[in-house]
């Protein structure tokens, strides 16, 4: 079963919190998204598993240097998982890996700058990672023509484990999950919702009908 994962891409750990308390009965992963902790630090993080201790924490550090000491912060203070950039060198790979064995967590490398998404995928899934998230990052969306289908066709033919975050919505969720990804990542879809919860249920609907 593919696994639903809200990325908050909102600045203050009240709205963060405000927010996952709305969709939390829907989702399975909660994504502190990269502004948000740069915006509020490790606290974010620490607030958001004592508020969710039953959710997955994701923070989303986009690391790509001092790896295992990067892990070991958002691990000491909550995460359930980290991402370090595909496009870093494999020994930051390797040293956030190695804290995450440490701490019983998990480390996703995130494709953001990666030429070619698969190959890399399949190169770092050797190391360890947990799973890859092919991603189409906020900036790359807004470029004309972009379509998260090249996502999808790349996930399909990944064969190992991969999320697609980059414009999931309830019109693409259904073909993000017959792609086979682990996980299904959702942001504006869900924080930019007139009614947030609602736009999650729906979601998460989708995804376990398809
Ligand atoms: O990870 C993200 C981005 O880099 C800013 O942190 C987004 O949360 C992710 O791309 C989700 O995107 P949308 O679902 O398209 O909002």
């Amino acid at each position: 079963m593919a696994k639903l994962q809200v990325a908050i891409d909102l600045l203050t750990t009240k709205d963060a919190l405000e927010l996952a308390g709305k969709v939390a009965p829907y989702i399975d992963i909660i994504e502190l998204g990269t502004p948000l902790i740069k915006s509020e630090g490790l606290a974010v993080i620490t607030a958001m598993k004592q508020a969710f201790p039953d959710k997955l924490v994701f923070a989303d550090f986009k690391t790509a240097d001092a790896g295992e000491l990067e892990a070991d912060m958002a691990f000491k203070a909550g995460a359930d998982y980290i991402t370090i950039l595909g496009a870093t060198g494999n020994a930051t790979i390797e040293g956030a890996v190695k804290a995450a064995k440490a701490h019983g967590r998990a480390v996703v490398v995130d494709t953001i700058g990666v030429a070619d998404r698969v190959k890399r995928a399949q190169e770092v899934t050797a190391l360890g990672v947990e799973f890859v998230e092919l991603h189409a990052g906020l900036d790359e969306q807004a470029q004309p023509g972009y379509s998260i289908q090249v996502l999808i066709d790349e996930a399909a033919r990944a064969g190992v484990p991969v999320s697609i975050a980059g414009g999931v919505n309830v019109k693409t969720i259904a073909a993000v999950k017959q792609s086979g990804v682990v996980v299904a990542v959702a942001g504006a879809a869900i924080y930019g919702a007139a009614d947030p919860a609602a736009a999650a249920k729906e979601l998460r609907e989708a995804l376990d009908a398809a």
